[in-house]
């Protein structure tokens, strides 16, 4: 999985580097005081304000290169944080209609919120760190072996034995930070059902059985970071350990030696600082080690939401859609399909919805209405059969060119949390008149009238500002300022007053050049004359 731009990788390669050099200074440090101890006990005044000068040389380039150091390494958080999340969610988008259901959408959510914050915390940081923290434990074994040799191999043996526990422990972490993200992503979807099902919980008093729901999915989730947590602490106390018992090693064997009067003053002082640089970078070797280990699956499952590289054939097939709008008709011949394999919602159809034309679709609830749609437009192409536009296959057409010909106002109007400029144009430039247009078609104008704000009106999440009629306006506005030969009516006006809705209808209905397509339960008598065709699914 890549992490990073090729540009972060020039970040990541100085982040190194600097940390590298900032932990090489800090090993340093001891040869300093091994100095200035020296050269105090032997009296020399001119000698200790050289290594005094040079000292403060020293600690004005340490704090320079860490400062960096630590900079360099913010940016390639930012950095990384942000691309794996702009990846993750272009490759989620781009799943094909049935990936996209198959999960629910809060695994999403928690991608990209919890996994990519797993990966910052417990593979980025970690990862950073124990580079530098590798360069300090080869500088700091340098500088040991220099010293005293027989410290260095005691220590030396130690550590043998201190690698095997990470290593022990590195894939049952792993196994527990895969329960506890999978874990977050159930948490994730029950607050989801849960807040959006605030209205109801009120409405039936449901808020004790709802209360203790959440108390269960909250429990389980804080028992599976604690099942992770648990085997940390094992590691982190045996670090604690292992510091201690380096420092009472260190002292010991150095006193000893300078009782021998193997070393100096000055160098058991000095074997004493280094005690503290040595056991640091292998306290946080081992206890970062396993972390990474551990982040495998997490891993794993964002390059699998990432890697989700669909080519839509946009720019392929241009050519042979030159052709712009509806010329002629769209035909639907023997066409089956099926959500699951044993179930068919529709089955051998046929269908011509000819250009200009006006259609209702009518049929009782649950005969397939609904999904007709989606195969018109696209949404589902598994199906058998053929549906062509203009002669050509709907399965082969980009999604693009679909979209030019057909738009759909649905019944479950879903709003943006903008305003309802915004919600009509979906990121699109159109000229004032476009809109004006639209809105008058629409029927929005008379509400829009009484909003102090007007077009640029907040609406909430999910519109839930405006009535249902309001945001029914809002998606017939929305598919009008299109202005696609084919416009299918889902039940599309069904939230708007029955006045109100036959206006909007017979304004559509009377455009000749409009190939209308409507579903519905309940066609206004009014209306009826206004069909081309009245078509009837599963009788
Ligand atoms: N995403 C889906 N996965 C599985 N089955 C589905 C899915 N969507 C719809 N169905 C099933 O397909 C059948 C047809 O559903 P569809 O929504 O097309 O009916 P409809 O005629 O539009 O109904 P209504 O008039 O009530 O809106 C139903 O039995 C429904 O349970």
């Amino acid at each position: 999985m890549t992490l990073y731009k090729p540009k972060d990788r020039l970040l990541l390669g100085g982040t190194i580097l600097l940390g590298g050099l900032s932990s090489l200074l800090a090993a340093f440090v001891s040869i300093f005081l091994q100095r200035v101890i020296d050269v105090a006990v032997a009296g020399e005044i001119r000698e200790f304000y050289r290594v005094l000068g040079g000292m403060a040389a020293f600690l004005l380039a340490f704090g320079v290169i860490s400062f960096s150091e630590a900079l360099l390494g913010k940016i390639l958080l930012r950095n990384v944080t942000r691309y794996l999340r702009d990846r993750v969610f272009k490759g989620v988008m781009k799943q094909d209609p049935k990936e996209y259901t198959a999960q629910n959408t809060a695994d999403y959510l928690s991608a990209l919120v919890n996994d990519v914050k797993l990966v910052e915390d417990n593979y980025l940081v970690p990862l950073l760190l124990c580079f530098q923290m590798a360069v300090l434990f080869l500088a700091t074994l340098g500088i040991l072996l220099y010293l005293s040799p027989l410290v260095t191999f005691i220590l030396l043996l130690f550590l043998v034995l201190l690698f095997a526990v990470p290593a022990l422990m590195g894939k049952k972490l792993q196994e527990r930070q895969d329960a506890y993200s999978a874990q977050l992503s159930s948490f994730t979807a029950a607050a989801k059902d849960f807040l959006n099902g605030y209205e109801v919980i009120r409405g039936y008093s449901a808020l004790h059985c709802i209360l203790g729901r959440f108390h269960k999915v909250n429990k389980d989730t804080a028992d599976k970071k604690f099942a992770a947590d648990r085997l940390m602490a094992v590691n982190e106390s045996f670090s604690d350990i292992f510091s201690s018992l380096t420092v009472i090693v260190i002292v010991f064997v150095a006193a000893w030696q300078m009782m021998q009067g193997k070393v100096s003053m000055g160098t058991l002082l000095a074997l004493i600082q280094l005690s503290g640089t040595f056991v640091t970078p292998v306290v946080i070797l081992m206890q970062n080690i396993p972390k990474i280990q551990g982040i495998k699956p997490v891993m794993e499952h964002l390059a699998e939401l990432m890697d989700i590289s669909r080519n839509e054939g946009e720019d392929s097939s241009r050519q042979e859609y030159e052709m712009q709008g509806l010329q002629e008709a769209i035909r639907c011949t023997d066409l089956t399909f099926s959500y699951a394999d044993d179930q068919k919602v529709l089955e051998n159809e046929d269908f011509l919805f000819e250009a200009g034309k006006k259609y209702a679709v009518v049929g009782q609830s649950g005969c397939g209405k609904s999904t007709l749609i989606k195969l018109l437009t696209g949404y589902f192409r598994d199906f058998q059969g053929q549906i062509e536009i203009d002669g050509h296959s709907l399965k082969e057409m980009p999604q693009e060119e679909i979209n030019r010909r057909i738009a759909v106002i649905h019944q479950n109007v879903f709003l943006f949390d903008t305003d309802i400029r915004d919600n009509i144009c979906l990121g699109r430039q159109y000229s004032d008149e476009e809109i004006h247009k639209a809105l008058m078609e629409s029927g929005m104008e008379d509400f829009l009238a009484g909003m102090e704000g007007g077009i640029d009106s907040k609406v909430g999440e999910n519109g839930q500002l405006l009535s249902g009629g309001q945001r029914q306006r809002i998606a017939v506005a929305r598919a009008l300022i299109r202005r696609t030969p084919v416009l299918i009516l889902d039940e599309g006006t069904s939230a708007i007053d029955r006045e109100t809705a036959f206006e909007i209808e017979k304004r559509l209905l009377e455009r000749r050049e409009l190939t209308v397509i409507t579903i519905t339960h309940h066609m206004d008598e009014r209306l009826e004359g206004e069909y081309d065709g009245i078509l009837r699914l599963g009788v």
